[in-house]
């Protein structure tokens, strides 16, 4: 039996009480901490917390072979943890899949996720979402210009678009980084950048912050430490507008 389980957003509260349940109970536990990370826990507090050895596993290990997790599931109780929710931007669905091409039986516990958290924090309204976007870090000779394109896109159709920040070993984009990019994406492009953003910082926290403003003001503010995210806002409902002028300095 192979369990996905979502952590939620922030530390060990935000699992929730069958997802506690299934982790207690599990033979085996594998963490995956490559496409989100929980910033106010970590590896040693979570074993303290669920009482079992947790596997922190690579990319790799998850996408290309997933032999541990798919043998260990084959003859006992997995639990498989992913920060937020287990399949919202990951490739988990994959790994889903082979199981059940296996006859392993699978099933999901869901979490807070910061999808929908950015609607709570932001005001801004889920539905007027369109196609979601990850700022990577640069690397030598690589400068994709398709994030910025696939907002440019969505502020077309007057859509919202939410952009996941990228988080390598031990580094995580903050707010500032992402906007730098994404103006020098635009320029490369030949496309105006976009002029309103909101960035959010350690959401599901006691004091996630939560900024809206020009990319000029946003650079210049302190987000605290990670993770943070950013969403470029399309035209606002007067009602978006009022919710980020009382909860987001706008
Ligand atoms: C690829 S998404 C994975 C989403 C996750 N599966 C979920 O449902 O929340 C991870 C990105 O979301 C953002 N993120 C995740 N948790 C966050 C948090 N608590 N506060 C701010 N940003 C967060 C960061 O930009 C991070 O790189």
């Amino acid at each position: 039996m192979l369990t996905f389980v979502g952590l939620g957003l922030y530390d060990l509260g935000d699992i929730s009480v069958k997802g506690l349940e299934c982790v207690r109970n599990a033979d085996a536990v594998f963490l995956e901490a490559y496409t989100s990370r929980l910033m106010g826990t970590d590896v040693p507090a979570m074993e303290a917390f669920f009482g079992k050895e947790v596997r922190v596993l690579g990319r790799e290990d998850v996408e290309q072979d997933p032999r541990e997790i798919l043998d260990a599931a084959a003859t006992g109780r997995v639990a498989f943890l992913t920060g937020g929710d287990p399949m919202v931007s990951t490739t988990h669905a994959d790994l889903r899949m082979r199981a059940a091409a296996a006859g392993i039986e699978t099933s999901i516990i869901h979490a807070s996720s910061i999808s929908s958290a950015v609607c709570g924090l932001s005001g801004l309204q889920n539905y007027r979402f369109g196609k979601s976007c990850s700022v990577p870090f640069p690397a030598k000779g690589w400068f994709p210009t398709a994030p910025v394109e696939t907002v440019a896109a969505n502020l077309a159709l007057n859509l919202h678009s939410l952009v996941y920040l990228d988080i390598q070993k031990d580094r995580y984009m903050r707010v500032s980084e992402a906007i730098a990019i994404l103006e020098e994406m635009a320029e490369k492009a030949g496309i105006e950048p976009p002029a309103l953003y909101v960035g959010i910082a350690r959401a599901g926290s006691a004091q996630p912050v939560v900024r809206a403003g020009t990319g000029a003001r946003l650079k210049e503010t302190d987000f605290g430490p990670p993770l943070h995210i950013l969403v470029v806002p399309a035209e606002l409902h007067p009602v978006e507008r009022e919710y980020l002028e009382a909860f987001a300095g706008l």
